[in-house]
């Protein structure tokens, strides 16, 4: 085997074997300086300076130098060794057996090229042990006779820090075993698992600092690495850690042929084990299983930053062994991370369509979660303080999943000298009136120039065109931001009267011969069909505060045209089923404002649609019913299963209820399922679905699965296998 091996890094080449460039070895050896400088921030003072991305991009540099250098491999590398370190704030204690760390794969070929070394030196018939990786810290606890004796924290592997009086405040750590006669209570065992916050605890702890004016704390994973390391016991009883098991270190008086067993066996003994452990026999269901939690990687109560994939038979771990750092028969899967550190280069304001202006950071572009990010909103000036975010100041900023980017915080220890703090401009960016909160109260400051300034004229059109509203597909961002600054345009009360002459004086909509754009003819062609859109849609596209796709489905539903909405009194709005007292003060504002009266008249004018909403091609055959769809069906999508029951008069609902009118249950349903048959409610599948819209209530009944009184099952099976 060469030193290339990576399930074999400790195997080094005799010393002389290639003379390293003084260059190279210069090179590593600053960078193998600045890894320990990152480990010692991480794992002594919990407060790391870069994202774990970035360190472990640091490492694999490190790792790759030594690849093509075999002579750069000492023993002391941070390649070779188990990343961290202990302070001399606590006792330093030796484990009884090594604590490693593991080896990563960031892909489906490095897990397939593990797997097959695994294959190679024990056979075919290893099975594989999946298990979240939990975005924790490690502990070793100690149990001597079922007695807890000693919980260390990993430290370099070999010894630990003692912080036996912090774990005891640990509720999910048993202070005394117990046994049963399958599992009696072993001499003596390590029990290895990670300490976490769960993430609905951590955000409990962060809304009570924030309540109480303290800053927020960054991250679960560091905040219960920092709250397990405390001097005062009581600092940590007060911070609801947990802790889950993942391994045994030594063992005494027991034996075990599978580590799935010891699991079972950390039950019996009152330990607490993770409900997501699969035991899975080919690599393509440990396939199919990454990608699962891959995609539902928030299901869980704790973070998770991959999945640990390890050989079951304790036998094959044993011939397998382990290197100076990780054990070879086992390797973590790691997911893209979704925090990422860079600079925060500026902080800029947008003004958005209700004039509200707030605060966006302008970053070095970064890689978070897959995609890149360049900017994210600070929502407002006092998030801005409360975040102590300085312009130029290095800053965290997370993204999970397609949620939009978020900014954590600053790394205060990498503050550079010249940060500067942010001022909120008190005048309009864009038309110059002074910003002021619309009313007493507001945190927001609003442009008040509603009518005249450009920025809200330019988002308003993008609205108005978005997809929940009157769906123009031409008229984006860029086409409605032309038509805003285009001094032949007025405002979106002339959006539907626009000729082919308005737009030929727009720069966007002329080639450089000075013929019409083949998107320009596209518009008016898209504006022709959007005047007869129905009115819900008409109504968000109006921009009226508080008024989305629902509450303007209700509005229409309730009066049926605009103008019984601009006649009707703020009571009879409030009482209108689905309005209520805020979108009813919020319609009366806009009938107040003369200009926005304006717009609906030039849009009746032009031959919009502003009144009779019903579509009388589709009879209203669900009329007052409530209807639930859980589980995805085959011929609807979500939002068409929720319109082909709007249209008809019906209301699509999120819960289920005694009110309930029929449950509709598609694949892979949710607990509403369960509670259909608990409360009696009748269940469709998709075809008894499509006889509702198509027959109506009564027809339906006679289609309805009748539901027996059944056990309901205990906890859905989470991952796309079974558990063993
Ligand atoms: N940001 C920084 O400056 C910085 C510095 C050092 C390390 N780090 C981060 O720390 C991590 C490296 O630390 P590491 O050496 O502990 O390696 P690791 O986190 O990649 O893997 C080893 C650890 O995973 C944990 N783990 C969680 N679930 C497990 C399970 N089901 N089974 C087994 N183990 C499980 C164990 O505690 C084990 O010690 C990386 O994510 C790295 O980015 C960051
Ligand atoms: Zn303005």
């Amino acid at each position: 085997m060469t030193s290339s091996d990576p399930l074999n890094p400790a195997e080094v080449p005799a010393e002389g074997v290639e003379d390293v460039p003084a260059d190279v070895r210069e090179e590593h050896a600053a960078l193998a300086e600045v890894v320990r400088d990152h480990q010692f921030r991480y794992y002594v003072k919990d407060a790391p300076t870069i994202s774990d991305g970035e360190f472990d991009a640091l490492l694999r540099r490190l790792e790759a130098l030594e690849e093509s250098h075999p002579g750069l491999v000492t023993p002391d590398s941070p390649t070779q060794r188990v990343g961290g370190a202990f302070s001399t704030e606590f006792t330093a204690v030796d484990h009884l057996e090594r604590m490693l760390s593991l080896d990563n794969a960031f892909s489906a070929d490095e897990l397939r090229a593990w797997f097959e070394r695994v294959h190679r030196e024990v056979g075919d018939g290893a099975h594989l042990l999946c298990e979240l990786k939990i975005d924790g810290l490690a502990i070793n606890l100690l149990y001597e006779r079922g007695r807890l004796v000693r919980a260390l924290t990993r430290g370099d592997g070999r010894t630990g820090e003692d912080v036996t009086l912090n774990v005891r405040t640990l509720r999910d750590v048993p202070e005394t075993l117990t046994g049963t006669d399958e599992y009696p209570v072993p001499d003596l065992v390590e029990v290895r698992g990670e300490v976490f916050f769960a993430v609905e605890d951590f955000l409990e702890l962060n809304a009570k600092l924030v309540e109480a004016g303290k800053p927020p704390f960054a991250n679960p994973r560091n905040t219960a690495a920092g709250s397990l390391r405390q001097k005062d016991p009581k600092v940590t009883a007060s911070r609801r850690l947990r802790m889950i098991c993942h391994g045994l270190g030594k063992r005494e008086g027991f034996e075990l042929t599978r580590q799935s067993e010891a699991y079972e066996a950390l039950r019996a003994w009152g330990l607490p084990t993770s409900p997501h452990t699969r035991v899975l026999g080919a690599v393509d269901e440990v396939e199919a299983h990454v990608a699962y939690w891959g995609e539902h990687r928030h299901d869980a109560v704790h973070e998770i930053d991959g999945v640990v994939v390890k050989v079951d038979e304790v036998a094959s771990q044993r011939r397998l062994g382990s290197t100076s750092r990780a054990p070879r028969w086992a390797i973590a899967f790691k997911y893209p991370p979704e925090e990422a550190t860079t600079t925060l280069l500026d902080i800029k304001v947008q003004v958005g369509r209700t004039g509200r202006v707030t605060p966006y950071a302008v970053m070095e572009p970064v890689k978070v979660a897959g995609s890149t990010v360049a900017r994210a909103t600070l929502h407002n000036a006092s998030e801005v303080k409360r975040k102590g975010v300085l312009i130029g100041d290095r800053i965290v900023i997370r993204k999970a999943g397609d949620v939009i980017p978020e900014v954590l915080g600053p790394v205060v220890d990498a503050r550079p000298a010249d940060a500067r703090e942010f001022e909120m401009p008190t005048t309009c960016p864009e038309c110059g009136h002074l910003l002021r909160p619309m009313k007493e109260g507001d945190v927001d400051i609003r442009c008040p120039n509603a009518a005249g300034c450009p920025a809200q004229l330019r988002e308003r059109l993008a609205h108005l065109a978005s997809r929940s509203a009157l769906d123009i597909e031409v008229l984006g961002y860029e086409a409605a931001a032309a038509l805003a600054e285009s001094a032949a345009y007025g405002d979106e009360g002339d959006l539907f009267a626009l000729t082919a002459d308005d737009l030929g004086s727009v720069d966007l909509f002329r080639t450089k011969e000075g013929a019409l754009t083949a998107n320009a003819a596209k518009l008016l062609d898209n504006l022709e069909t959007a005047k007869g859109r129905p009115l819900w849609r008409i109504l968000v596209a109006l921009s009226i505060r508080h008024v989305g796709p629902t509450a303007a489905r209700a509005l229409a539903r309730e009066f049926g045209s605009v103008d019984r909405i601009v006649t009707a009194s703020e009571e009879e709005l409030a009482a209108a089923e689905g309005v209520g007292p805020t979108i009813a003060a919020a319609v009366r504002e806009w009938v107040g404002t003369p200009w926005r009266q304006e717009v609906v008249e030039k849009w009746r004018a032009a031959g919009v649609r502003v009144a009779e909403e019903r579509d009388t091609s589709v009879p209203r055959k669900l009329e007052g019913l409530s209807i639930v769809v859980t589980g995805s069906l085959e011929g609807f999508s979500r939002d068409e299963a929720k319109e082909a029951i709007l249209g008809r008069g019906g209301k699509a609902v999120g819960a289920v209820s005694k009110k309930t009118a029929f449950v509709v249950v598609g694949e892979s349903p949710g607990s509403k399922a369960d509670k259909a048959v608990q409360l009696k409610v009748p269940v469709l599948d998709e075809a008894g679905f499509r006889v509702l819209l198509e027959e109506g209530a009564e027809a339906a009944t006679k289609v309805a699965i009748v539901q027996e009184e059944q056990e309901v099952e205990e906890e859905p099976s989470p991952g796309p296998t079974e558990q063993t």
